[in-house]
């Protein structure tokens, strides 16, 4: 679903934050992407959401060669994906279901289909009867909830997260990781950046660290 072959990243005028980095997760897959603050998990992140351009190497996604892809088609590869972040970015002047339906909407699906489709995505986020809510009526958890009914409402096959965590307490952060697993049980590629090492730890899957630019599974040493 991602293969990144001699990734290299340089914002202008910085040093290298991505170099010669190599990555890939399978169809299906569910992997944490960890690291020091400041190593580019974000920057890793955002070329594969194409919020950032590579400077080196390539990058497929979905089978979509990144480095090809015209700004025309971006809206297309992002329609494959959903994204979360740390802040929820909720509209606060709409309700939750209405902050649901925006992506249905913004992808086109017939009116008829967005009703049922919202309250489906709801129910599976554990959100059923806080339609009608605003936000601000809702708790981080509540809202980080809200936020994944909005990134998995159109079936994406991939599942990005950035810090999705970072605002919550160990118990809701425990709960919202259980929600990325469901969601990849049921057949969608995940990949969630995270400094909570703690958090992850006690779950199975794959553990890639940034140092150097570079990615290692956790318990790997980088080769001199
Ligand atoms: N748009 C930008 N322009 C210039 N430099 C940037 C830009 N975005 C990020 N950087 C720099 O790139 C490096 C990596 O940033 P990035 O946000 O990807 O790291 P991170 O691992 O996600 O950090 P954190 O864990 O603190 O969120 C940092 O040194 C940062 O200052």
């Amino acid at each position: 679903m991602i293969r990144a072959n001699k990734v290299c990243k340089i914002y202008p005028g910085r040093p290298a934050v991505l170099q010669d980095l190599d990555f890939h997760l399978p169809r299906g897959g569910m992997a944490f992407l960890t690291g020091a603050s400041g190593a580019g998990k974000s920057t890793l992140l955002k070329l594969v959401t194409r919020a950032e351009t590579l400077t080196g190497g390539s990058l497929f996604v979905d089978g979509q060669d990144l480095g090809k892809l015209k700004a025309r088609q971006v809206p297309r590869l992002r329609r494959t994906m959903g994204i979360v972040f740390q802040d929820y970015r909720l509209l606060m002047d709409r309700n939750v279901y209405d902050n649901v339906a925006l992506t249905l909407e913004v992808a086109g699906v017939r009116h008829s289909r967005v009703r049922p489709r919202v309250h489906a995505a709801l129910e599976q986020v554990g959100l059923a009867g806080r339609a009608k809510d605003r936000p601000q009526q809702l708790s981080g958890g509540e809202q980080q909830r809200a936020a994944i009914a909005r990134a998995i409402v159109h079936n994406p096959k991939l599942l990005i997260a950035d810090e999705p965590t970072g605002n919550l307490d160990p118990d809701l952060s425990r709960e919202i990781m259980d929600l990325f697993s469901h969601f990849n049980q049921l057949g969608v590629t995940v990949l969630i950046a995270t400094h909570d090492l703690a958090l992850i730890e006690r779950m199975t899957y794959p553990i890639f660290v940034l140092q150097s630019g570079q990615l290692r599974l956790e318990g790997e040493r980088i080769c001199a």
